[in-house]
């Protein structure tokens, strides 16, 4: 059935979703900051600065006007990065109601705070009474969604209901989505993979190969889960879409921002630069930022997060960061997951 919903962020994202659901013949408002961009989607169909070449659904209505966006919209569909969540929370806040579903599609953790997106929009919106939220996430380049190839993402709501309504709300034949009922998992298995594609971008602008890539992703993979379960996230998640699903996209696709970032970083250019030059959100440097200080606190070993954030954040020399991890103590490779089976 034919859904009202509101896009807010017309970047890759956000216009990629916004396509889905235009797709699906939803009444789609997508709310941009810039005018020009508003007035480029709604006369040409398309975001050239973002999409290059995609034609986007005439259905499809930007604007830089929240209210128009987002006030009868049932579905709000936040896809800005997660740097802006709370601010673009506090302007959603008079449009919320009853019957709204918000669905987040962004993906990091806050510095200091530690707090996913989810709990930054409840935060936000502790007195307001509204349907449900949900996070999709899953390996889902915008490009590539953009031009309608087959794409698997997973879904977690705050009930069933919402989760099932979200599914059928953007599921379509290039569109797969799974329900998952391990919120905390799927959130942060998004947020975490993009630190390892950073990681993993880093080593092959030094110059190292398919060993080391398939290294990090696998150690990377053991971290993020030592985390995850650790808060309480369902070891199973992280093997799924939103997990393993996503590193591997990230840290295997030219895509990826934060690949290509890290690649920079390790062919020798400095943070300020790649930051400045990629003109598109790369989250992992704001999210290993925030998950090496988190995992101290927490006891948690994450030696790829904290090797990275001493290139990002301390100027140590990339190639410090592979030597100090091949030269760690002897482990059992699986210490983690006996752990847990004993734990079970
Ligand atoms: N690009 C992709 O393939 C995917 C991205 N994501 C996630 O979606 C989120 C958004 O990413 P992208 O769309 O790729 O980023 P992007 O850099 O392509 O676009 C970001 C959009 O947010 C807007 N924005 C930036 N700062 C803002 C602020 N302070 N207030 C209001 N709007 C602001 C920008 O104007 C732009 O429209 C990120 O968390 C990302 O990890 C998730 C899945 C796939
Ligand atoms: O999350 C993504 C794909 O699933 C996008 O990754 P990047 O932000 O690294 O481009």
């Amino acid at each position: 059935m034919k859904k009202q919903a509101a896009v807010i962020g017309a970047g890759s994202w956000g216009t990629a979703l916004a396509s889905v659901l235009g797709q699906n013949q939803h009444t789609v408002r997508l709310w941009c900051r810039r005018e020009a961009l508003a007035e480029e989607i709604n006369t040409a169909h398309k975001n050239e600065g973002y999409l290059k070449g995609i034609v986007l659904p005439d259905n499809i209505v930007a604007t830089t006007d929240m209210k128009e966006a987002a006030e009868k919209a049932s579905y709000i569909v936040l896809a800005v990065p997660s740097g802006a969540v709370r601010k673009i929370a506090r302007k959603l806040m008079p449009y919320l109601h009853e019957d709204t579903i918000v669905v987040h599609a962004a993906k990091g953790i806050e510095p200091e705070s530690f707090l996913r997106v989810s709990q930054i929009l409840k935060e936000e919106w502790a007195d307001l009474s509204f349907r449900g939220m949900a996070v999709l996430s899953g390996p889902s380049h915008a490009e590539e969604v953009a031009e309608q190839q087959p794409t698997t993402v997973a879904v977690s709501g705050t009930s069933e209901q919402v989760q099932t309504l979200v599914q059928e709300l953007f599921m379509n034949q290039a569109f797969r989505v799974y329900t998952n009922d391990d919120f905390l998992g799927v959130e942060l298995g998004g947020a975490l993979k993009n630190i390892i594609a950073l990681g993993i971008g880093l080593t092959s602008g030094l110059g190292y190969g398919d060993n080391a890539k398939a290294a990090l992703m696998t150690r990377g993979l053991a971290e993020i889960t030592r985390l995850g379960t650790h808060l309480g996230a369902s070891p199973l998640t992280f093997t799924g879409l939103s997990g393993l699903g996503d590193l591997i996209v990230t840290c295997t696709s030219e895509h990826s921002r934060n690949w290509r970032a890290g690649n920079q970083i390790g062919s020798g250019k400095s943070l300020e630069d790649v930051l400045e030059q990629m003109g598109m959100v790369v989250e992992g440097v704001r999210t290993t930022e925030a998950v090496y200080h988190w995992s101290r606190e927490l006891g948690v070993e994450m030696p790829i997060t904290e090797g990275l954030y001493k290139v990002l954040f301390e100027h140590v020399p990339p190639e410090n960061m592979a030597k100090s991890l091949m030269e760690r103590g002897k482990k059992n490779e699986k210490e983690h997951s006996i752990m847990l089976l004993d734990n079970n």
